[in-house]
Formats: structure tokens, C-alpha cells, sequence
């Protein structure tokens, strides 16, 4: 693993689930037995499977991490080395952010998802995924259109326009809401939402500098570390098809899971779906949305790309040199969702105020991060506006009802 380059801060400890009252013991002690009850409530695993996973649902709130047996998944022999660390600790007691990963990561060993047999490449939560993505059809549709509008615009005009690469980066923040790990398909419909009225809620909006760093000079390639299937993912698309089509690159990876996690995270097979769900769509825009991400993928200016480290449970700034030296060729890091958010900062209690460049200075390439907050972390806020939060929404950390543009460049 390369000496990890963390900027000369003194690391704050990491969030965990021991931390009584928090929302990471919440989550810890009663959403993750949750999802681990879900998935047998929504599969048709084996009695023995169902078995070990409500097991493992039981032994979370005050048991301890089990071992991994050796199922053969590409990414075994470094569980084993993450795993060195903190075998036989409570749950509660080892970083949030290792627990969460870990635990997901023992839902496939436990259903089989790497073996040969009857469960091999299911994925435990693929009714969830699709739900998200067909319960979001109308504001799909809403989105699609203006789209295709903005796309012929920008190309009649023969310049990318940035106000609706500003109303797109909004829409791939907001989409970030819809996280099925929080919040079934079933229960509700996250994803209509107004754009004007969402403003306010954007604490931190370096979009305007995000555009102009994107159209001062000739984009080559984006690098999008991609979060949640489903609407995010569709929010997302949009965002990338406005990019090739607009003018503003020549070609975008994405940087998918290289197995299920996080319940709604989105692999390769998901966004091939998600194209061919659109592709297959009556609607004459959402058509088109597929058509010509088909084309971008067919011609190589859409990449889609996987890689072990975004299902590890590892800091950002212990990322492989191998990766780190691929995404030295962006132009622009997008980097979606809470969980990566998380990741950025070591998932660790930083002061709020803490600059987030000061803690983030380790990425080879400019990076815009695009989150909504789900967890109690944060940087770059001021004391006032902390004040203000707490006072006017106490679960401002946690509700997904906040979000931030935070651009390194
Ligand atoms: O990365 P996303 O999908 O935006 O959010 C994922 C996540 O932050 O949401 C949950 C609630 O905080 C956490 O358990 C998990 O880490």
C-alpha cells in the first residue's frame, strides 16, 4: 500500500459506531440489520443463507466483526489485510467507514456472489435499484427534456452553455438524495424536487467556478466517480451527456463499483441498464438520452470503468498508484455522493471549519465534489452558518436535505 500523502494535519479520530447517540451508532446498531433484513425479504436466497445473513444482522449491534472465508472474490486477499487490523472488535468499535464497507462485503460472502451456484452474480439489491429507477420515471422525463433543448442550443450557438452546466451539476446534487441505503423505493419518491428552492440549500456552490474551469481551456477528459443507480445515476447521465455533447470534453470515464455495495452504489451492469431502460422509454427526450449515450459509449468518448479500490475500505488518500496515475490524465475529478464524501476526509471528525483543500491535497487532478450530507461529517463551513444549521434543521448532517459543490482546483 503507497505512503499515504495526507496533507501535515494531525488526523482527527475516525467516526464510529460506539459513539452513543450519533447517527453512525444509528446506523451501525439498526439501519444495517435493517438492510441485511431486507435483502432476505427481498431475495429468494437459500434458508442457510437467510440464516447466516439474519446472523449477521443480530451480531452488529454488540457483536463481533467475523472472518471472511476465502470465496474466491478478486478482492480477498486484501480484505484479509484490511481485515489484520481490527479482527475480533466489536462492531461499534472499529471505523464506521470499515464497518459499512466490510459489512457489505460479508453480505456477498454469505449469498455466494463470487461461487459457482444458483447465487453466483446475484445481486442482493438489484429489486431496490430497479424500484429507484422506475419510480423516478416523471422526473426523469422532466429532466430529459430541458436537456436536449439546452444540447441543441449550445450547439447552435457554438459555445458550451454554462448556466445549464450550472442547473445540471444541481440536479446530479440533488439526485445524490435519492439513497436507497437511507431510504427505500417503496417508502417514497425522492426524486422530485425544485431546483430553485434547493439554492438555499446548497451551503457550499463552487459551480460557477466549476464551469469556468471547465470552458477556460480545452477539456480532454473527465474523470466521474460515480454514487447510486437509479435517478442519481440518470441525473448523472444527463450531466455527461451535456459534457461530450456541449462542448466542454472530449470524453468521460466512470468510475463504477466491481460489486454490489452500499445498497444502491452503481456497477457497469447498471448503467448499461440504466441506458437501455431509457433507450426502451415511449418518451421521445428520455429516448434520445439513451440513444446517445449508446453512441458516446459505442465511439469511446463514455467510458465505463471499475476497479477494487472504490469497494475498499480505504481512505482516499491511500489509493493505489495505479489509479492515482490514470486519474492524473483528468481534466476534472467529479466525486458524487456522502459515502465518498466520507472517504475524501478519512471519514473522520474534522472541525467543520477545517478547509477542505487543506485536508484534500493529495488527488492528482482538480476535483469538484458534489454530496449531499448523510453523515456526520463536514469541512469549509463557518462557525455562523454551523450555528445557524443547528439551530434552524438539527439533523442537518444527516437528512440529505443540505448539500455541497466543494471544487479543489
Ligand atoms: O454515498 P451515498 O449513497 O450518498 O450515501 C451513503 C451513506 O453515506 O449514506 C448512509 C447514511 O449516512 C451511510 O450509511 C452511507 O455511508
Amino acid at each position: 500500500m503507497n505512503k499515504p500523502q495526507i496533507p501535515n494535519l494531525l488526523l482527527p479520530a475516525p467516526l464510529v459506531g460506539s459513539d452513543a447517540g450519533s447517527f453512525t451508532e444509528f446506523t451501525v446498531t439498526q439501519r444495517m440489520p435493517d438492510i441485511a433484513r431486507r435483502v432476505i425479504a427481498e431475495n429468494k436466497f437459500s434458508i442457510d443463507i437467510n440464516q447466516s445473513l439474519e446472523e449477521l444482522a443480530a451480531e452488529l449491534p454488540s457483536g463481533y466483526l467475523r472472518t471472511l472465508t476465502n470465496d474466491t472474490g478478486a478482492d480477498f486477499h486484501n480484505w484479509e489485510k484490511y481485515l489484520e487490523l481490527y479482527k475480533h472488535q466489536h462492531w461499534v468499535d472499529v471505523p464506521w467507514f470499515f464497518a459499512e464497507t466490510y459489512f457489505y462485503r460479508l453480505i456477498l460472502n454469505i449469498t455466494n456472489y463470487f461461487q459457482p451456484g444458483g447465487s453466483q452474480c446475484i445481486d442482493p439489491f438489484l429489486l431496490q435499484k430497479i424500484k429507484g429507477l422506475e419510480t423516478s420515471i416523471n422526473s426523469i422525463i422532466s429532466l430529459c427534456t430541458p436537456v436536449e433543448k439546452w444540447l441543441i442550443q449550445s450547439q447552435q450557438e457554438g459555445k458550451p452553455s454554462k448556466s445549464s452546466l450550472i442547473t445540471l451539476l444541481y440536479f446530479a446534487l440533488w439526485g445524490n438524495r435519492v439513497d436507497l441505503s437511507l431510504w427505500s423505493a417503496f417508502e417514497d419518491d425522492r426524486s422530485s424536487f425544485d431546483i430553485q428552492i434547493q439554492l438555499n440549500n446548497i451551503l457550499i456552490d463552487d459551480s460557477f467556478a466549476v464551469t469556468k474551469l471547465l470552458t477556460k481551456s480545452q477539456n480532454n477528459r473527465i474523470d466521474f466517480v460515480i454514487d447510486n443507480a437509479g435517478f442519481e445515476l440518470t441525473c448523472d447521465l444527463c450531466l455527461v451527456d451535456f459534457l461530450l455533447g456541449g462542448g466542454f470534453t472530449n470524453q468521460v470515464y466512470l468510475h463504477l463499483k466491481p460489486h454490489p455495495t452500499f445498497v444502491s452504489d452503481a456497477m457497469v451492469k447498471d448503467v448499461v441498464y440504466t441506458k437501455d431502460f431509457l433507450v426502451q422509454s415511449s418518451h421521445p427526450q428520455v429516448q434520445s438520452l439513451g440513444k446517445r449515450l449508446t453512441e458516446n459509449l459505442a465511439s469511446g468518448r463514455l467510458v465505463l470503468a471499475e476497479d477494487y479500490f472504490w469497494t475498499s475500505p480505504l481512505a482516499f488518500w491511500e489509493m493505489p498508484i495505479l489509479l492515482k496515475d490514470e486519474l492524473a490524465k483528468s481534466n476534472l475529478m467529479i466525486v458524487k455522493g456522502d459515502a465518498n464524501y466520507r472517504r475524501l476526509l478519512g471519514d473522520r471528525s474534522w472541525d467543520f471549519t477545517t478547509k477542505f483543500a487543506d485536508i484534500v491535497s493529495y488527488l492528482p487532478a482538480p476535483m469538484v465534489a458534489l454530496r449531499t450530507l448523510k453523515s456526520e461529517v463536514a469541512t469549509g463551513l463557518t462557525a455562523e452558518v454551523i450555528l445557524e444549521l443547528a439551530n434552524t434543521d438539527p439533523n442537518w448532517l444527516t437528512n440529505g436535505q443540505w448539500g455541497v459543490i466543494q471544487l479543489i482546483s
